[in-house]
């Protein structure tokens, strides 16, 4: 198996929060323990009745001012002490020893699900909480309401709104807020704070604590989130690649005297940069709007793109053309509709979900790494594991007139599930790294070539975010079951395009499938020549 087909290693510890399809197993899991606390509960209301009659018996008996004389002085009396301490003590002994058997047991029980089967741990916990907070940020999802469980879809047009079966508590919030905090969103840290005391004063928490004590808590947090909010600020300005801040400080002192400077700063306007190179804080500012559904793009552009039916004269494309839309000429990005069937995806799910591993992607030193920069899970699909998928791959060797057939042509099917808030930043899919001397590259890349173009189909829809996003050439494709996003990721000299850089949005609300099928250079060299001019491009579907 060529090294690059297999870039998944599996992770001692795989986290959960990454996935949904993981996270779906962790609802089965928490519904057994339920059903065995509830036939813990019942067991035990039983006993503790027991004990509470023995109690309730002795206290009717001594009340008053009974002496002890006075009871033993009655033979009744004083046979119900004797008895109390024997035969009903053995009772209530017995039961005291069935309560410590059945709580350890329980214990146990749960304690072994969590050696043997999928058991979030703090990390996952951390992952959702992080999730959450960029979920707020990226779609400037009202932090008021969003603790109260209810937030609106992205496409406000389609009018969605979301409602959670349970808020979240100020307790909740606070440790959102620390969480904002600790990743640089100075902003918003101090926004879930004051949250976290308007849900306390209308709720309170579940552990007992006093509205004095938590306002204390969050006061302490808020003076020093402030102060930091307001030294980046005055330092690093109000955005960076990892801080985000407002555009005024928090202490009034500060900003009375230095307001002007703050004015101007809060004035600048964001304007597109399109088609050229963007700083790391430009192009996350752009992928952030893109994925909010935001235009970049002229309309004058966008008037000009184009659906088309396309067939090539092929039998089978005759029956059932590939539906194109254009959704940008220049770099060449199409969507295919209706790729492959519901059927299809399906499949690509069910074989691809046993096998799903948290995805990795390159770090600092060349190395695979796990990070927030993709949070999803991934699983590859080798041709002969099922009879549909050579079709699947007919199909798209159709759609795009590529060679996908050999080992060196084109990569496994990649299948992947993305998770709570799950993202992957702005990235090329190039394997091949300029920088990186031809020694220390992958050998198996530098004998296919690089990755150059992407299908990637969708095999979910999703109820709300999850786009794939282009921030160079202002394009956003809304995930469709069934449908493909197609790009080339080189030009026909061989270069890396870097106009197609591209990312997936978080999923604010639903599942995410994808489905890559990415296709190496050196084998399409009599379908998809090289060109003359270093900067000449492919054409959309090669015809
Ligand atoms: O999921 C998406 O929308 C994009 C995925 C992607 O770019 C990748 O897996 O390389
Ligand atoms: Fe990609």
């Amino acid at each position: 198996i060529p090294a690059s087909n297999m870039v998944v290693e599996k992770p001692e510890t795989d986290d959960i929060f990454s996935s949904v399809s993981k996270m779906e197993a962790l609802v089965s899991q928490e519904n057994a323990i339920v059903n065995m606390l509830d036939s813990f509960l019942i067991d035990a209301k039983q006993r503790i009745s027991i004990i509470q009659n023995y109690v309730t018996t002795y206290r009717q008996v001594m009340s008053g001012d009974l002496s002890s004389s006075k009871l033993v002085a009655n033979p009744v009396d004083a046979y119900h002490l004797l008895k109390r301490l024997t035969i009903d003590w053995d009772v209530v002994e017995r039961v005291l020893e069935a309560e410590s058997n059945s709580s350890r047991n329980a214990l146990n029980h749960v304690l072994v699900l969590r050696e043997t089967s999928v058991f979030p741990n703090s990390e996952d916990l951390h992952g959702a909480a992080i999730a959450l907070v960029r979920l707020q940020d990226t779609y400037q999802l009202n932090v008021t309401d969003l603790a109260d469980g209810h937030y609106n879809g992205v496409d406000h047009s389609k009018g969605q709104v979301f409602q959670s079966r349970r808020d979240l508590s100020g307790r909740d919030c606070l440790f959102m807020a620390q969480h904002a905090f600790a990743d640089g969103y100075y902003d918003t840290a101090l926004q879930w704070a004051e949250a976290a005391l308007g849900q306390f004063a209308r709720k309170g928490d579940n552990y007992g604590s006093e509205l004095e004590t938590f306002r204390n808590e969050v006061k302490h947090f808020v003076e020093f989130a402030s102060r930091v909010h307001d030294d980046v600020l005055e330092r690093q300005g109000p955005r960076g690649v990892n801080w985000q801040t407002n555009s005024h400080p928090v202490d009034r002192q500060f900003r009375s005297g230095t307001s002007e400077k703050y004015d101007s700063l809060a004035e600048q306007q964001f304007t597109p940069k399109l088609y050229q190179h963007q700083s790391e804080d430009e192009e996350n500012e752009h992928y952030e709007r893109l994925c909010r559904g935001e235009k970049l793009r002229s309309a004058n552009i966008e008037a000009g793109l184009r659906c088309r039916l396309v067939t090539r004269g092929h039998p089978a494309l005759l029956l059932q053309p590939i539906k194109v839309e254009e959704q940008s000429l220049d770099p060449m990005i199409v969507v295919l509709h209706d790729l492959i069937t519901e059927r299809q995806t399906e499949i690509l799910r069910q074989l691809g979900e046993p096998k799903l591993a948290t995805s990795l992607h390159r770090g600092g030193e060349g190395k695979f790494v796990r990070s927030m920069i993709r949070t999803s899970k991934n699983a590859w699909l080798q041709e002969h594991e099922n009879a549909s998928l050579p079709a699947i791959r007919h199909r798209m060797e159709l759609a795009t007139g590529l060679i996908y057939g050999p080992e060196t042509a084109s990569e496994y099917f990649q299948i992947a599930n993305y998770g709570i808030g799950g993202l992957y930043k702005t990235h090329t899919d190039n394997v091949i790294h300029p920088d990186v001397r031809p020694e220390d590259q992958d050998p198996w890349n530098l004998y296919v070539g690089d990755r150059i173009a992407t299908l990637m189909v969708y095999l979910s829809d999703v109820e709300a975010g999850g786009a794939t996003v282009f921030p160079r050439a202002g394009v956003t494709c809304w995930p469709r079951k069934g449908s493909a996003a197609f790009w080339w990721n080189l030009y026909k000299s061989g270069e890396p395009d870097l106009t197609t850089r591209h990312g997936a949005c978080p999923v604010l609300h639903g599942s995410k499938w994808v489905s890559n099928k990415w296709i190496r250079q050196y084998d399409q060299m009599f379908v998809a020549k090289c060109g003359l001019h270093p900067l000449e491009k492919y054409d959309s579907l090669l015809m």
